[in-house]
């Protein structure tokens, strides 16, 4: 489908809100939605250069009944999420705006990665994070499905579930400096391509990108999903969040790999998670939510050189004939 055609930017996005906190323990990674909306979400996106937002507010499932699997804390609700989540990604997304998911933890990846592979399925994904999130029920040590996501969607680990669909996208991980022992021998065994900080280190987050997005699709034809976890920043940067990792990516180097991505005109995914209000004090929370946010707008087309008013061509005068 996207062979022939030529890309450029979408000008219109579609905002939905997950308030999902199962696939972790800690309490407030639910508020993130209502807290990013509170802060002006939307209107910051839509005060971006000729950028319509549509908000197809927040996907809730409550009420699910929890089932026993072992060293998976939440399955059942989980998956209820994601099932949902993915179908709305999907209708977003066929209403031919980028959906941006505003999570909720890291387990709904999931459901935003499946939504999209039903639109779009010769997607690539960049999974921008501290962490590999490629921990199997049998190799976790936490039980916590948001480490999880990336072994649930590949389909070269299949064989580790009992069940689940698996996909064919090609993937790649960025940011990672808290690998688990067992994460290190699947990216390894799988040659799953990474990015470690130590390799932002040696070439930059300019080169370090460019480098991901030729590696996964050289003739530039392919849709991309971007699963921004916010513990990818540096805790320094980003301290309301259940997992910090100090020693990560400065905002701007994030706000950078977001520019550089939104200039393909190929982004058709962000998912922004993890961010936890409950966590840190006002300032934390600020600081947090701030850096979501500007991580947001540089993906959607915000200019840090700013834009001229539409279709104003001069400066305005002073009128001579008032006092
Ligand atoms: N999405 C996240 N913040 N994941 C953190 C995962 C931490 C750890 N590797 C685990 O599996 O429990
Ligand atoms: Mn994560
Ligand atoms: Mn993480």
């Amino acid at each position: 489908m996207s062979q022939e055609k030529k890309w450029e930017p979408l000008k219109k996005v579609g905002i939905i809100g997950v308030p999902f906190e199962k696939g972790q323990k800690k309490y407030g990674v639910s508020v993130a939605p209502a807290a990013l909306r509170y802060a002006g979400l939307i209107q910051q996106l839509s005060e971006i250069d000729g950028l319509d937002v549509k908000d197809y507010g927040d996907i809730e499932t409550p009420g699910i009944e929890e089932v026993k699997m072992e060293n998976m804390a939440h399955l059942a609700p989980v998956s209820a999420c994601n099932k949902k989540l993915s179908k709305r990604v999907s209708e977003v997304l066929r209403d031919d705006r980028v959906v941006v998911t505003i999570g909720g933890d890291h387990s709904i990846g999931v459901g935003t990665v499946d939504g999209h592979y039903q639109v779009n399925n010769d997607m690539i994904l960049i999974w921008v994070d501290a962490h590999a999130d490629i921990n199997t029920n049998k190799t976790s040590d936490s039980g916590s499905v948001h480490g999880m996501p990336v072994a649930l969607l590949v389909k070269e680990f299949c064989s580790y579930w009992p069940y689940l669909p698996t996909m064919d996208w090609q993937g790649t991980l960025v940011s990672l400096r808290s690998v688990d022992h067992y994460e290190r021998l699947a990216i390894e065994k799988y040659k799953i391509p990474t990015f470690a900080m130590e390799d932002v280190e040696e070439h930059g987050i300019k080169k370090s990108i460019e480098h991901v997005l030729k590696k996964l699709d050289p003739e530039n034809k392919r849709p991309i999903h971007v699963s921004f976890d916010i513990d990818s920043l540096d805790a320094l940067e980003a301290p309301s969040t259940g997992t910090p990792v100090r020693g990560g990516l400065s905002l701007r180097e994030a706000i950078n790999l977001m520019e550089i991505i939104y200039a393909t005109g190929r982004l058709r995914a962000v998912d922004l998670v993890e961010i936890n209000p409950a966590i840190g004090d006002e300032s934390d929370r600020k600081k947090t939510i701030e850096a979501g946010l500007c991580v947001l707008k540089a993906a959607l087309g915000f200019s840090r050189r700013g834009t001229a008013p539409r279709g104003v061509i001069d400066l305005p005068v002073q009128d001579p004939d008032a006092q």
